[in-house]
């Protein structure tokens, strides 16, 4: 077995990673940014050198172009040594695929009539995996699902409660989604504790930019705050997160918004963007700092979402034993993971300050020795889950 290529093709990013299927080691890994503005770019990571150029880069084809152009000039080269396999994050398998998919046609179709359940990922997932099949026809391409591991939740808690025939004609019920990351994170976390996945109930917080919070009953996801797309649950850098409604259909009747200007606001006009102007979480603490209100305002929304969430997930879990951050600010925000459970102390939740202001690559417990609940911040990694995936699903 040699290398698996990872393609993660978010809403107006690329990244990449090539791994070593034996070592698990990363042998190069990319990220290319804001797809389809002027001012996009990639950089290429190889033996710890940053390799960056700036070029327009309008759709994942040329993403994926800007890749292979990559490869070739800083390597390792794909020409004399092509990946086994090439993984693929497909962000919507609505209720069709449960499990690491080989791509045949079939699987294409599919994955384009879930399109559009998740407008603005499942087409440049497609891009992605027809320009790597152009350039790698010999090898098989395996699609991972960010709503798979959520195929566990039940009925309960996936069906929303409207007419019956309406949501089944046109597939509204939750799906979920960061399947993998909560998957991927909700693994480490036990191993770091020695303890059997089997035993755990576990509230899986994924803060990055786009955010999701996951129960999980022994391994398995019983419950996530996305729904049938990425819009709803926490509030994000951009999404809303959960909103009334009836204040959409206000809006759609009294603010002459049509659909369009709907999915901009809920998606990009929203979240700490729409309270702040800032997107991101460390661009809105230095707002804080220097006195900026609607900058504290938007971070009190934020984290009395996250509360929200927590009480309501170790209802549905009927207790916790391990609370776990992951993602750009779960991993590296510490005000965060601390206002989280400033109120979680009735749970016997007991933060050690030393321990949560700590910075490290490496999963580590933040948690005090006496508290009653295990917290820990695990950093994920969807790549190396995905080539895990993708190789099983080949072997
Ligand atoms: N040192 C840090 N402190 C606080 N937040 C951070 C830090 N580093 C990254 N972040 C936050 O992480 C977010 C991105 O997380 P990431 O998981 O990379 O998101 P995505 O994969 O959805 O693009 C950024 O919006 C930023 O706010
Ligand atoms: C599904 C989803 O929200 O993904 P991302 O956070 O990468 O946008
Ligand atoms: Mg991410």
């Amino acid at each position: 077995m040699r290398a698996v290529l990872v393609i993660n093709s978010g809403s107006s990013s690329f990244k990449y990673q090539l791994i070593d299927s034996e070592s698990e080691q990363v042998l190069a890994s990319g990220l290319v940014e804001r797809i389809g503005d002027e001012h996009s770019g990639i950089s290429h990571t190889v033996d710890g050198t940053k390799h960056q150029r700036e070029l327009e880069i309008a759709d994942h084809t040329a993403g994926f172009g800007a890749m292979m152009e990559a490869f070739s000039d800083f390597g390792p080269s794909l020409d004399d040594d092509p990946p086994a396999v090439v993984g693929h994050r497909i962000v919507h398998g609505g209720q069709r695929f449960f499990e690491p998919t080989i791509i045949t046609d079939l699987v294409k179709i599919n994955i384009e009539d879930l399109s559009e359940l998740a407008p603005l990922h499942n087409p440049g997932g497609l891009q992605g995996i027809n320009a790597a099949q152009a350039q790698f026809p010999d090898i098989p391409h395996v699609a991972v699902f960010d709503t798979a591991f959520h195929q566990t939740i039940p009925p309960a808690a996936y069906t929303y409660a409207i007419d019956t025939s309406v949501a089944e004609r046109y597939r509204v019920r939750k799906y979920g989604f960061h399947g993998t990351s909560h998957q991927f994170v909700s693994g480490a976390a036990a191993q770091f504790l020695d303890k059997p996945l089997e035993d755990l109930r576990q509230i899986v917080f994924h803060l990055g930019n786009g955010a999701s919070v996951t129960a999980i009953d022994g391994g398995k996801s019983v419950e996530t705050s996305m729904g049938m797309t990425p819009i709803p649950g926490l509030v994000m850098g951009t999404r809303s997160g959960d909103v009334d409604p009836g204040a959409l259909l206000h809006l759609l009747r009294h603010a002459r918004m049509g659909v369009d200007d709907m999915d901009n606001l809920l998606n990009k006009r929203s979240g700490i963007f729409g309270l702040s102007g800032h997107t991101d979480m460390r661009d809105l603490a230095a707002a804080i700092d220097s006195g900026d209100e609607a900058a504290q305002a938007a971070f009190d929304v934020y984290i009395h979402r996250l509360r929200l969430y927590l009480g309501a997930y170790v209802s549905v879990l009927g207790g916790v034993d391990v609370i776990v951050f992951t993602a750009g600010v779960g991993e590296n925000d510490a005000t965060v993971r601390a206002a989280v459970l400033e109120k979680a102390q009735f749970l016997g939740v007991r933060i050690d300050p030393e321990r949560n202001a700590l910075r490290s690559h490496d999963a580590r417990r933040i948690s005090a020795d006496d508290s009653a609940i295990d917290v820990l911040v695990v950093p994920t990694d969807e790549e190396l889950e995905i080539a895990r995936q993708a190789v099983a699903a080949i072997s």
